[in-house]
């Protein structure tokens, strides 16, 4: 995509999006819009330069086959929910049959060293390192990220020392965080100090271990100054711990440029691991020696195989991890990453602004006016990868969205949320997303159920 349609796509949007994000519209003028849109839609993706990245993966769309083919069999079929869980890269089930049949089947035991499954969670903790900002060596693939959350923010408070009794946590925090927080500050002694992200910098001082916060909300899609709470972070002496589950694989976050003190993330939504595949643990390398994990099991000994009874911590990133890595998630996981081979964050990023800017714009020409209403910010500095519709009707309306093809997410009581994956999804597919949007918005009487 050239710089010029980005800016055209960015500047109609921004014209666009108000408060009110559908204002338009009596039913003759859909179709005037609809062509323009169409059109436009059309030469964004002929501009687009990652949009030969699409083949990659298994939508349905023909040659690859695939687990979509049946919903692309009606007018749309339009995946975006891959902040939830990505979709498949079509080669992956042929590696994963060779990891059964050959690195199982045959070799058995054996694939610990010859397959390289023992150092699988350091491998492809540097795989994923350079789409998060950081330099090698601080990266471990293991566990769920609720796990990794409850490793890091124990480790972080061990670091903080004494003396500091207090974890900030990001109160509008994709629950399982906050839960574990809870526990975490039950566990060592510390009070939870609950705080918007906004007010993280005024919220922490001399009693502050560590504050946990997202990078990107899960439900509106706002991105959270991640450099600027940092810093505030560390002016009060404390560690940061970002949760980066929304933000990794679709936006540059800078780990190391930022200074950040330990990270987490999930790889099944922008980096496509598939569902449930183990998630990361980021310590930067100033604290790895330092660094006292809550959970010591025996992959994280410095000699695992000594089988002793005290417990003596391995350097570098292994010390994140905990048990028996899981094999099998974990290799569909690195075969996935294949897809990022010479794929950069940025141009993922300016594609993944113009795909909401675009989506933004066309719900507002579509869609009858006051019917839904964005939540999700105008900035681009204050944007994830995804746009959250408020619309008292979002059950109904997600539902029969879901039955066209339009596959996106419910956020109970009333947000209609939709993922934009810069990889897979095109702005042809965004406006039929937002067309559809429109026409089973008229379906739904306004205060009307499911
Ligand atoms: C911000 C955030 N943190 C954590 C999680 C999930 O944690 P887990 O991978 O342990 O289910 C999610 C989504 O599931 C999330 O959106
Ligand atoms: N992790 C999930 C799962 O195992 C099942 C269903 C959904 C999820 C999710 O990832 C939810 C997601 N974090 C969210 O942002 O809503």
């Amino acid at each position: 995509m050239s710089e010029t349609t980005q800016e055209q796509a960015g500047e109609n949007a921004r014209r666009s999006t108000g408060k009110n994000a559908g204002k338009n519209n009596e039913a003759g003028t859909a179709g005037k819009e609809t062509s323009v849109l169409g059109d436009r839609a059309r030469e964004l993706d002929a501009a687009d330069e990652l949009a030969g990245l699409r083949k990659l993966f298994a939508l349905g769309d023909g040659e690859n086959g695939g687990v979509a083919a049946e919903s692309r069999a009606g007018s749309a079929g339009v995946y975006l929910d891959g902040n939830s869980l990505g979709a498949l890269p079509a080669h992956v089930p042929a590696r994963m049959a060779e990891v059964l049949t050959r690195e199982w089947g045959e070799l058995r035991i054996r694939s610990w060293e010859e397959s390289g499954w023992w150092t699988a969670p350091e491998r492809i903790g540097d795989r994923i390192a350079p789409l998060v900002g950081a330099a090698p060596g601080q990266l471990v693939v293991g566990d769920s990220t609720s796990v990794n959350v409850f490793k890091a923010l124990v480790g972080a408070v061990r670091l903080a020392g004494p003396g500091r009794d207090e974890i900030v946590v990001d109160a509008t925090t994709f629950p399982t965080d906050g839960y574990i927080a809870e526990s975490a500050a039950r566990l060592t002694g510390t009070r939870l100090v609950p705080v918007e992200p906004g007010a993280v910098a005024d919220a922490v001082g001399p009693r502050t271990a560590a504050a946990l916060v997202n990078h990107v909300d899960y439900r509106d899609g706002r991105l959270h100054d991640l450099p600027g709470i940092t810093a505030a972070v560390h002016a009060a002496g404390a560690l940061a711990v970002w949760d980066l589950c929304h933000s990794a694989g679709a936006l540059p976050v800078g780990l190391d440029e930022h200074g950040v003190d330990l990270a987490i993330g999930c790889t099944y939504k922008y980096l496509n691991g598939g569902p449930g595949s183990p998630a990361y643990l980021y310590v930067a390398e100033r604290h790895q020696d330092r660094f006292d994990s809550p959970l010591p099991g025996w992959n994280s000994h410095a000699d695992p195989f000594g089988m002793t009874t005290g417990y003596r911590a391995a350097s570098g990133a292994a010390r994140g991890r905990v048990g028996t890595p899981d094999i099998l998630s974990m290799l569909a996981l690195e075969s996935a990453l294949d897809v990022w081979d010479g794929v950069s964050v940025a141009a993922v990023r300016a594609k993944s602004l113009a795909l909401t800017d675009f989506f933004l714009e066309c719900v507002a020409a579509y869609v009858p006016e006051g019917r839904v209403v964005s939540m999700t910010p105008a900035e681009h500095r204050e944007r994830g990868s995804q746009v959250a519709l408020s619309c008292p009707e979002a059950p109904a309306v997600m539902e029969r969205l879901i039955a066209r093809g339009v596959v996106g997410d419910l956020r109970r009581p009333d947000v209609l949320r939709f993922g934009f994956t810069p990889l897979y999804v095109g702005f042809a597919d965004t406006e039929r997303a937002a067309r559809v949007l429109a026409e089973v918005v008229r379906e739904v009487p306004a205060g009307g159920g499911a």
